[in-house]
Formats: structure tokens, C-alpha cells, sequence
């Protein structure tokens, strides 16, 4: 009997995240046969190609720069300045037009070292730089730092906040005010690396926010269920845990990165489990965020170009930049181990971006 209802919730949960129908009595016979098959896993599976092509824009030339999108990444500290170069790069691969990173000022000559095509902003201040102030002169400079940042975000399309940010209290202090005034301008948010660690200690940040997506990997998610659900990591019900997690965080949307990304915004949940690699090497998490950004401002402006009008599905645009991101990295990905087996690296990987964005949708 225990056995059974488990089956019978199952099948429930099912139905509800592939949006088959009501889960409320009536379901039919062949609808339900219908989600048990799908608990292979294979019908939850994103229909990514398809979407990738419905929201990528066309290059038409009469358009001007910023209208392919603007994105900042808010990280890159001391011991970090890969990360936010990575996330920021890989943005301007895709087909951004302007990318941006904040980060803190002994960072900023790095990172603009690597790439003159990135803007960066050395604003950001770690406790070790003002150490010797007191309250009203931290105080002073938290307010300038914002005021630096508050002259952009209204430009933005969507704002990357944590890769390679660290975790110093006062650098922290100072992003969860720029992630409200972010939300307060309506600017959508990716949160990944050290801005999950903020944030899973601050849940209100993000909380009830539609436009917030996070992307857990597996030690991320697992801080994030043990904070939000008081639980372990469930693998066994995966698709049903990070569907609890998304909808118990009012309906933001998260991306469980692994072996196959799970993607749900607490109303639907999908995979995207094609290409991939087998090599881990760090950075990998750091293009998906700057990925998912350019994808997510893609998609928003492809909705509001034709008022919702359109039959991709899902039809949240955080969805779509999720299974866009995931796909389009995984294909990357999967290229760069083919060229270079164990060696690859991550800058191999966003290498590859550009030319798996056009096997599956041509420039021209
Ligand atoms: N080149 C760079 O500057 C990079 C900086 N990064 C930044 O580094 C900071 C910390 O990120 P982390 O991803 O290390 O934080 P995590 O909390 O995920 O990782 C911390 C520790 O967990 C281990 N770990 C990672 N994945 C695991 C897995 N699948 N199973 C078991 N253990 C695992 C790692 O070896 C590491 O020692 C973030 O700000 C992040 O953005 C990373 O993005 C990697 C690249
Ligand atoms: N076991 C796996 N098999 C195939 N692909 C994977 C696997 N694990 C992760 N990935 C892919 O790699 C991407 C990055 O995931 P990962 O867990 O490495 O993130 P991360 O730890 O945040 O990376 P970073 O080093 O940038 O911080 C995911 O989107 C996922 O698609
Ligand atoms: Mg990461």
C-alpha cells in the first residue's frame, strides 16, 4: 500500500512538471502511462536545440550595439580573477555586445589584462583595505561603491553576481546592497560560486525575485537544501527535490549543475543532459552563469518583441536561458574533448562557444 501511494505520488509529480494536466483526480490512463515512461528520465529532457534557435536573434545590420545585450559580472578578487574573466568572456563569445565586470581593485589590472574587450570596474573593497577606518568611513565608501554601481544597472540586461567574488564580510555587505538595487531596477539576476554562499545565508536577497536564477553545483546545492529544505541532498527524486527548492524560494529559478544540469523555476522542471564532457576542470560553472545571462536577456527581449505571442515552451524566460546555457556549454564542451582530450582547458572550452552556437544556428 506504502509502495503504491509512493508510485501514485510519483506519477503526480510527473504529470505536474511536464504540465500534462491537473493533478487533481480525472487524470487519464494514458497521461499517466505517459509520465511513467517519462521516469527514465528521456521526456524530461529540454528540447535545447530547438530552443537555442527560437531565442538566439537574428544578426540583422540595421541593429546597434547593446542590442545583442549588456551584462556585468559582479566578482574577481585577491585570490580569484579567472572566474569573473571566464563568465564575462564567454558572454561576449555567444554574441553579447558589452560586457562588464566589478570586481575589486587590486583585481581589475588582471582581469583587464587578460582581455582588452572586457569594462572593468575596480569599485569593490575587501575588509583587509579598510581595516584601519571606522564605522562611518566604511560607511562612506559602502555608499560610494553604490553609487558607482547604480550609474550602470539600469543599462544592464542582466547582472552575473559571485564568481570568483570571495567571502569577506564587508565585500559580501556591500554586493547583497547592489543585488537590491538590482532587483529593485528589475534587472535579472544570475547567481553563482560566492554569491550562492551569500545568498544561502541571506535567502530574503533572492526570495519571491522571479527574475533570479541560481546555479548550484554540488556543493552549492547541497548547502542550499540543508539551509532551505532542513535535508540532504535527494537523488532518488532530483527532478522533485529541485522543483520543492525553486517553488520554496518563491519561484526563483535554479539550475543544479551535474552529470545532467536540472533545471526548475518551482512551476516545471527539465533536463538537459546531451553533450558533456567528462573533463572537470574548474571554470567550467563560471561560462555557464555568463552563458545563461546572454540567453536569459535574449529570451526576455524575444517575449516582450512579441507580447508572449510566441509556441517555444517553457515559456519563462529564466527557463529558457537556463536549457539555452546549459546546452550550448555542454556542446562547447564536448568539442574542445574531442580536439583535446585530457588537456583540455576552460579557455579550450569558450573557444569552442561560437562554433557550437553556429552547428545549431547559423549567422547567416
Ligand atoms: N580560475 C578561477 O578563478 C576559478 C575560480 N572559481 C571560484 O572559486 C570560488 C569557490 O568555488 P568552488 O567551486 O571551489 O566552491 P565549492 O564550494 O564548490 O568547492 C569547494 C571544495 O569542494 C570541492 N568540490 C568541488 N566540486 C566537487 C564535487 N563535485 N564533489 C565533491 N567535492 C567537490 C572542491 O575541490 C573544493 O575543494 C568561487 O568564487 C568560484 O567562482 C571557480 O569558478 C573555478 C575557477
Ligand atoms: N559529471 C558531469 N558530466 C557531464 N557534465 C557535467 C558533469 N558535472 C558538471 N557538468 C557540466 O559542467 C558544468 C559546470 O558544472 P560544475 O559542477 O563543474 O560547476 P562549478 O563547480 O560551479 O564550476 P566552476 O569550476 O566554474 O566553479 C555544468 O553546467 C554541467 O553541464
Ligand atoms: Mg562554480
Amino acid at each position: 500500500m506504502l509502495a503504491l501511494s509512493a508510485v501514485l505520488r510519483r506519477q503526480q509529480f510527473l504529470i505536474r512538471a511536464l504540465g500534462v494536466g491537473g493533478s487533481h483526480g480525472g487524470i487519464s490512463h494514458h497521461r499517466t502511462m505517459q509520465a511513467v515512461k517519462c521516469m527514465s528520465g528521456t521526456s524530461l529532457e529540454a528540447d535545447a536545440d530547438s530552443i537555442l534557435r527560437a531565442i538566439t536573434p537574428t544578426l540583422d545590420r540595421s541593429r546597434h550595439k547593446g542590442q545583442a545585450g549588456k551584462v556585468a559580472v559582479v566578482g574577481g578578487c585577491r585570490e580569484y580573477t579567472g572566474a569573473p574573466y571566464f563568465a564575462a568572456i564567454s558572454a561576449l563569445k555567444i554574441g553579447a555586445d558589452l560586457s562588464h565586470v566589478f570586481c575589486t581593485k587590486d583585481a581589475a589590472p588582471v582581469i583587464k589584462s587578460y582581455s582588452p574587450e572586457l569594462i572593468v570596474h575596480p569599485v569593490l573593497e575587501e575588509s583587509y583595505s579598510v581595516s584601519d577606518l571606522g564605522d562611518e568611513d566604511r560607511r562612506q565608501i559602502t555608499s560610494e561603491i553604490l553609487a558607482e554601481v547604480d550609474k550602470w544597472m539600469e543599462r544592464f540586461d542582466c547582472m552575473v553576481i559571485g564568481p570568483g567574488l570571495g567571502r569577506d564580510p564587508f565585500l559580501l555587505e556591500c554586493v547583497s546592497k547592489i543585488m537590491k538595487h538590482a532587483r529593485e531596477s528589475n534587472v535579472p539576476i544570475v547567481i553563482d560560486g560566492d554569491g550562492l554562499f551569500l545568498v544561502t545565508n541571506s535567502i530574503d536577497l533572492i526570495s519571491g525575485y522571479p527574475l533570479a536564477v541560481l546555479t548550484p553545483n554540488v556543493n552549492e546545492y547541497k548547502r542550499l537544501v540543508q539551509k532551505v529544505l532542513s535535508s540532504d541532498i535527494d537523488d532518488q527524486d532530483a527532478h522533485e527535490q529541485v522543483l520543492s527548492l525553486a517553488k520554496r524560494i518563491g519561484g526563483v529559478t535554479i539550475l543544479r549543475k551535474g552529470k545532467s544540469d536540472i533545471i526548475s523555476d518551482g512551476e516545471i522542471v527539465q533536463s538537459v543532459s546531451i553533450y558533456g564532457s567528462p573533463r572537470r576542470c574548474g571554470g567550467q560553472g563560471d561560462i555557464l552563469s555568463g552563458s545563461v545571462a546572454v540567453f536569459l536577456s535574449w529570451a526576455r527581449q524575444l517575449i516582450s518583441a512579441t507580447e508572449g505571442n510566441f509556441t517555444i515552451s517553457p515559456t519563462n524566460p529564466t527557463m529558457l536561458g537556463c536549457i539555452a546555457g546549459s546546452a550550448l556549454l555542454r556542446k562547447a564542451a564536448s568539442l574542445a574533448f574531442e580536439n583535446k582530450k585530457r588537456s583540455t582547458l576552460t579557455t579550450d572550452i569558450i573557444e569552442y562557444l561560437g562554433r557550437s552556437l553556429e552547428d545549431i544556428c547559423p549567422a547567416s
